[in-house]
């Protein structure tokens, strides 16, 4: 078996960016040619400020600046790196369908079909083809008669290598996987790539955590290991529910349920809703699949989860109008972070989006702070849902770098993301800044309950009555 020395990836994006630092950090020989059609995206990658990488992430910053223009590259010169890579990633994003058959539940492989267009017309020699991104079930197939269909002899051997990260900790994740998943055909060409595949991760994950299996199999695994943790979410936060009814406490739940080693420990903290780019897009296609093959029942016990995501989401922002006694039209509400989870910049299917075009909507005054997204991602996400002219969102909504003037006259602060520096932050002085009475609603359960009512506040967390 040729060993690998040249690896193309196809979209530097949140998985193909961090991946492929951490492979050119942990494979000195092997050189890493990351790809995009976005030349801004590129350009921040090559940016020699590190802090403008388009991706934060702790710990990437420094593998980048290590090893970038050694052996690791970001370029817009796709049928270059592909035509040099032995290895090719296919790492573009595969978001659902917005239109046509299964619009709202499909994922929309569009990105991906140009890939391997495009590596069918540029490739004049055997490549290994790698899905990285997530994939419905059967989909290698599909790229295989792409591939197969140039008439150009070349031969292509298809591997699934699902990607298991979780953003704020990727590059953690990705140095000290659970597991390595691939994926592939079990012919004696396919064997082989699935062991070129396997030895490049060789290099720093112990062998017995890399598992291969058929192609359907790790397309499929994909889906359900992120269909499992988001239910974990959805039926802690469904029991969140019943707690505030009750004189539960939700974090004790977690904590008597979690030491049953059957069930454990992680996976299990009641938040205002999940979010990111992953979850919901990967149970609605999972849900689309099953339906697809007439399996009803399937279909509709995954979408619950969903459907209990939504529900959370909803039920965070109407308590916020019913405790502000059932109207907050004209009322300041701090929100404190926007990314859908503390440690990154990402804002997809963010819980704080939801919930601010919720309030928006009853004409309620918000001010947002986040350490690290931007002023017009926050307004993109806004207009993206297309709830109000963006002119109003621009009146009622303004981003601030200024988390405790954002407190001036407000009514209400509401806790979306759990940045570990809202706990530093001074809560006397917000409360002090305050109107009276001054709500604390924690969509995160990041403050202590004791010290903020001795402070002043009417303190709402979720999971608690
Ligand atoms: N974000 C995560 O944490 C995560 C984790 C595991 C798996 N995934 C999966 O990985 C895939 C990528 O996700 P992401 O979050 O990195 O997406 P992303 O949107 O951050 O990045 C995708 C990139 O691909 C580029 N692209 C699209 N079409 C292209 C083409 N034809 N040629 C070159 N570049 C192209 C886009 O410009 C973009 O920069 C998705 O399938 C996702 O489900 C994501
Ligand atoms: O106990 C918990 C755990 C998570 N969350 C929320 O769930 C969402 C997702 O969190 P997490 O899974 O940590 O981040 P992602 O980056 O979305 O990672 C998930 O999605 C990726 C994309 O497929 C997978 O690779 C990862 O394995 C999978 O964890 C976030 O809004 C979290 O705040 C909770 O509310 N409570």
């Amino acid at each position: 078996m040729k060993k690998i020395t040249e690896i193309c990836c196809i979209g530097a994006g949140y998985v193909g960016g961090p991946t492929m630092s951490v492979i050119a950090n942990q494979c000195p020989e092997i050189n890493v040619t990351v790809v995009d059609i976005n030349q801004q995206r590129i350009d921040d990658w090559n940016n020699t400020n590190l802090e403008n990488l388009p991706i934060y992430e702790p710990g990437l910053k420094e593998i980048v600046a290590k090893n970038r223009n050694k052996n690791l590259f970001f370029s817009t010169e796709v049928d270059k790196a592909i035509d040099k890579a032995q290895m090719i990633f296919i790492s573009v994003n595969t978001p659902t369908k917005t239109y046509g058959k299964g619009k709202g539940q499909a994922a929309d492989l569009k990105y991906i079909e140009l890939c391997a267009r495009t590596i069918a017309e540029v490739a004049k020699d055997d490549k290994i083809v790698v899905e990285k991104s997530t994939l419905p079930v059967r989909t290698a197939q599909a790229i295989k008669s792409i591939l197969d269909n140039t008439g150009k002899g070349v031969h292509f051997e298809i591997l699934s290598n699902p990607e298991f990260l979780a953003e704020g900790t990727a590059i953690d994740d990705l140095i000290n996987a659970d597991r390595v998943l691939i994926g592939g055909n079990d012919s004696p060409t396919g064997q082989e790539a699935k062991d070129a595949l396997s030895q490049v991760y060789e290099n720093w994950i112990p062998k017995e955590k890399i598992l291969q299996t058929n192609v359907w199999s790790s397309e499929l695994s994909k889906l359900v290991a992120n269909a499992f943790l988001a239910q974990r979410v959805s039926s802690i936060n469904a029991i969140s529910a019943l707690c505030e009814k009750t004189d539960a406490n939700v974090q004790e739940v977690s904590k008597a349920i979690g030491f049953d080693s059957r069930i454990g420990p992680k996976f299990l903290q009641a938040s205002v809703g999940f979010g990111g780019s992953c979850f919901q897009k990967d149970i609605l296609n999972l849900v689309y699949i099953a339906r697809s093959y007439g399996l009803a029942e399937v279909a509709d016990y995954w979408e619950q989860v969903i459907i209990m995501n939504d529900y959370q989401k909803r039920r965070f922002a109407e308590n916020i109008v019913n405790t502000l006694y059932n109207t907050v039209s004209g009322k300041k509400i701090a929100m404190y972070g926007w990314a859908f989870k503390k440690d990154t910049n990402d804002t997809r299917e963010s819980a704080a989006i939801y919930v601010a075009d919720a309030l928006l909507e009853e004409k309620a005054e918000i001010v947002v702070y986040d350490p690290k997204v931007s002023e017009d991602q926050i307004y993109a996400d806004l207009d993206y849902l297309g709830s109000r002219s963006s002119s109003l969102t621009r009146e009622l909504l303004k981003v601030v770098d200024d988390p405790i003037k954002a407190t001036e006259q407000a009514h209400a602060v509401a806790i979306m993301t759990e940045w570990d520096e809202f706990k530093t932050f001074d809560w006397v002085k917000i409360f002090e800044n305050m109107l009276k009475p001054a709500f604390l609603f924690d969509g995160r359960r990041l403050l202590e309950t004791q010290k903020m009512e001795d402070i002043g506040f009417k303190y709402y967390k979720i999971g608690q009555s």
